[in-house]
Parts: C-alpha cells; sequence; structure tokens
C-alpha cells in the first residue's frame, strides 16, 4: 500500500503539507485545474521552489484580497462550497471530514456547538484551499496510509483574532490529542490547526517510521517561517509492507454441488441483502466428474460473519474458503446526456483526473426504448456518442 510518512521535525501547517505533496510530483496543473472547480474566488496561487537552509523545498500561498480573508463562515458555509463543486465524491468526503474535526476543537475550546462555531481565520479561502488541495495530493498519489513523525508544536505565544494564544494554540492542541508531539526548542507557532486537523484525519499513527516501510520517493514542503532550523516538512512516500497485509475485503468461496439450482438466485439476493459488495456463479466440474457451481462473494471484512452465516444457512454447503484480496478502483462520478428521446445517466470513470471510461446506464436506455419503441442499441449509441466529451480527449478523437 503507497504509505506516506511525514517527518514534522519543523511542525506542518495546511500549505507545507500541501507543498510537500507537489515536491512528491503531485502536478501543480492537476491541482489547480481541480481547485478551479471550488466556487471560491479571489484567490492568488503562488507555488514556488525555494530554498530553506540549503534545503531545495516547495513553497505553496494562498494571497487573497480583503473579502476572502475576514469572511466569518460557519460549517455548513464551507460544506456548501466543498458539496457545490464538481470535485470527486471522495474528494469532497475526505476535505469535509478535515473541516468537521477543525470545527470539533474549536468547538470544545471555545465551548460551544459544531454548528455555531465561527471559522475566523480557519475559515478563510486560504485554508480551503489548503485542505481541498492536500485531499487531492493524496488521492492523486494514491496515498492510503499517512505516519507522522513527533510533531514539533513549537512553543511561546500567538497573536490571533481571539488576542495572544499559547503554543500549541488551543484547537491544534485539541486536535492532536492521540498524537505524538513535543514543543520543541523554537518559539514559534510551527504546527497550525489546519496541519493539525489534516494530520489529525489522515494519521494511521505517530511517533516514528511505521514497522517494515520502504521509501522511494522523498519531497519537501516548506513553511513560511526562517529558522536556524529549516523549517519544512519533509514527506516521505514508500511502501509500509505490514500494511500490505491488511487486506479491506475478502473474497468467499464455495463449490456446489447438490443445490437446487433455482434456489441460487435467492441465495445471491441474501448475500447482497446483508451487505456482499458483489455476488458470482461459475459453472465448474467438480471430482468424480460432478457438474457443479462455484459462489463467489467479495465483502468488506466487517460483512464477513453475516455472509457467511447466510451461506451456511441457505446453501447445502457445510464450509468455505475465504481469502483477502485488495481493490483498485477509479473515481467515479455520474454525469448526464440528453438525447432526443430524453436524459440518461452516464458512468464516468477516472484514474487520477483523466476520464478512462463513460458507460450509459443500462436501465435508463431501457426505459427511453421501450417508452418510444426503438431497438435498445439504438439509445445506447446515440447515448455513448452524446458522451464522448466526458472523454475530455484532444487527440483528434473529438471528429467521432
Ligand atoms: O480562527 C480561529 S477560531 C482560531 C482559533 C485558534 C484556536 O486555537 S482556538 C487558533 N487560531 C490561529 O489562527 C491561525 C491560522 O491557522 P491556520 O490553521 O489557518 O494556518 C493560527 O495562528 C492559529 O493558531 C485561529
Ligand atoms: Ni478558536
Amino acid at each position: 500500500m503507497r504509505t506516506l510518512y511525514l517527518d514534522c521535525f519543523s511542525g506542518i501547517s495546511g500549505n507545507m503539507f500541501l507543498g510537500a505533496l507537489l515536491d512528491l510530483g503531485f502536478p501543480e496543473s492537476h491541482l489547480r485545474q481541480e481547485l478551479a472547480k471550488l466556487p471560491v474566488n479571489g484567490y492568488e496561487l503562488i507555488i514556488k521552489k525555494v530554498e530553506k537552509q540549503g534545503i531545495a523545498a516547495t513553497y505553496l500561498d494562498v494571497k487573497t484580497g480583503f473579502f476572502g480573508q475576514r469572511r466569518h463562515r460557519h460549517l455548513p458555509d464551507i460544506t456548501a462550497i466543498i458539496d457545490g463543486s464538481d470535485l470527486p465524491a471522495a474528494v469532497k468526503e475526505d476535505a469535509k471530514k478535515v473541516f468537521l474535526r477543525l470545527a470539533e476543537a474549536e468547538a470544545k475550546v471555545h465551548g460551544t456547538t459544531v454548528d455555531k462555531v465561527h471559522f475566523h481565520e480557519v475559515g478563510a479561502v486560504d485554508t480551503i484551499i489548503d485542505i481541498v488541495g492536500t485531499v487531492l495530493g493524496l488521492h492523486w498519489l494514491g496515498i492510503g496510509r499517512v505516519y507522522t513523525s513527533k510533531l514539533r508544536t513549537g512553543s511561546g505565544f500567538v497573536k490571533c483574532s481571539h488576542g495572544r494564544m499559547p503554543v500549541p494554540a488551543p484547537a491544534t492542541a485539541e486536535l492532536l490529542r492521540g498524537i505524538a508531539w513535543e514543543h520543541g526548542e523554537i518559539a514559534k507557532e510551527l504546527v497550525t490547526p489546519t496541519g493539525a486537523a489534516l494530520v489529525a484525519v489522515f494519521s494511521a499513527g505517530s511517533g516514528g517510521v511505521p514497522d517494515g516501510f520502504i521509501s522511494d520517493t522523498i519531497g519537501y514542503g516548506a513553511g513560511s517561517w526562517d529558522l536556524e532550523i529549516p523549517n519544512v516538512v519533509r514527506a516521505v512516500l514508500g511502501e509500509a509492507a505490514e500494511a500490505q497485509a491488511q487486506a479491506e475485503y475478502l473474497v468467499i468461496e464455495a463449490n456446489i454441488d447438490d443445490l437446487n439450482p433455482q434456489i441460487f438466485p435467492h441465495v445471491m439476493d441474501r448475500l447482497f441483502a446483508v451487505g456482499a459488495r458483489d455476488v458470482w456463479l461459475t459453472p465448474i466440474i467438480m471430482k468424480k466428474g460432478r457438474s457443479a457451481t462455484r459462489l463467489s462473494v467479495l465483502a468488506d471484512s466487517a460483512a464477513f460473519p453475516a455472509a457467511a452465516a447466510a451461506i451456511l444457512a441457505e446453501t447445502t454447503t457445510i464450509g468455505m474458503r475465504y481469502y483477502p484480496v485488495n481493490r483498485l478502483e477509479a473515481e467515479r462520478r455520474t454525469a448526464t446526456v440528453e438525447t432526443p428521446w430524453g436524459e440518461v445517466r452516464v458512468k464516468v470513470s477516472a484514474v487520477k483526473g483523466q476520464t478512462v471510461n463513460a458507460a450509459p446506464e443500462y436501465e435508463d436506455c431501457r426505459k427511453l426504448a421501450a417508452e418510444h419503441g426503438l431497438p435498445l442499441k439504438i439509445v445506447w449509441q446515440k447515448a455513448l456518442s452524446l458522451a464522448w466529451p466526458l472523454y475530455g480527449r484532444t487527440d483528434g478523437g473529438e471528429e467521432q
């Protein structure tokens, strides 16, 4: 599993995290293209290579005008901004998780509720960009797990909209519950609430390099300070052998030669009802030349007990095999095309933002074909041809 180790010897903030992901190879063009989908404006994204105590690092800054900085947003405002974009669903969900964690920390510190929390500095456009951008980078780089070193927070006091606050700021301290941290020798705010919220949501462990981690790529994200130590976060990308063994999914199988075949559709329905991701049947020849059926089920590990119980209850098998599997999934979204007979939904799959497949919904095509007395293939082919622009290709194929 692709694993990121963050070496936070000089703290971490939202822009340091995102800068490090850009330094690791997350393309600036993709970041800009995706961020343009957010209904926010009035900001300028500055991305440049800088040097911090001899270390070349990527520095990202979000310059905002007066309105971008001063807006006091609540959590529902931020959620609406994220939901109002055309970003991939998984990116939206992760970004909202980070804002929810920030809101929970603020609510706890100020003795209020999540919905009543006023985001001041942390609700500004730059925070939205840092958080959504970091989530986009983690997704683009295919990072499944994040670990961190002990976080150096810095010490002293910081001036913010509340007045002077101790470092780590109260919201940061709240977000770092359960995460290893120390002040270190620098009297500055090195870990910000945004950096802490990102770590809180994505970190699978803190305090050191995970066992069996083998690194392959290293990037540096620069902070704003010029200190006696390099103000950078070191992002180390690699594979964690230990994490590879923890599969999220199981395949359960049983070879069955003595069940009335009429019952198999019912077995499949039951398995879907108890949470199976997929169920399929394969004709097989068993020992003694017997025709039989292999029942295969893909299920989350958590759904295993219910799926196994359903197989034992509904079929004639008295045992089953199961083994862990990993899955690689393209990002998915649903688009709509307008055919001469009505709307057809199109399932669009993408890898790293590039569409790899656009498939008209079979049931939508079938309904329109029936309503208009047309062959199904005519409706389906028309929908497919209208879906062509969803591939976003510029290599001549657009003439088709
Ligand atoms: O905006 C609010 S309410 C706020 C709360 C707190 C608390 O700890 S409570 C701290 N701060 C300070 O704002 C800046 C911005 O942090 P980013 O995460 O947006 O970089 C930082 O100095 C915080 O300590 C703001
Ligand atoms: Ni606060």
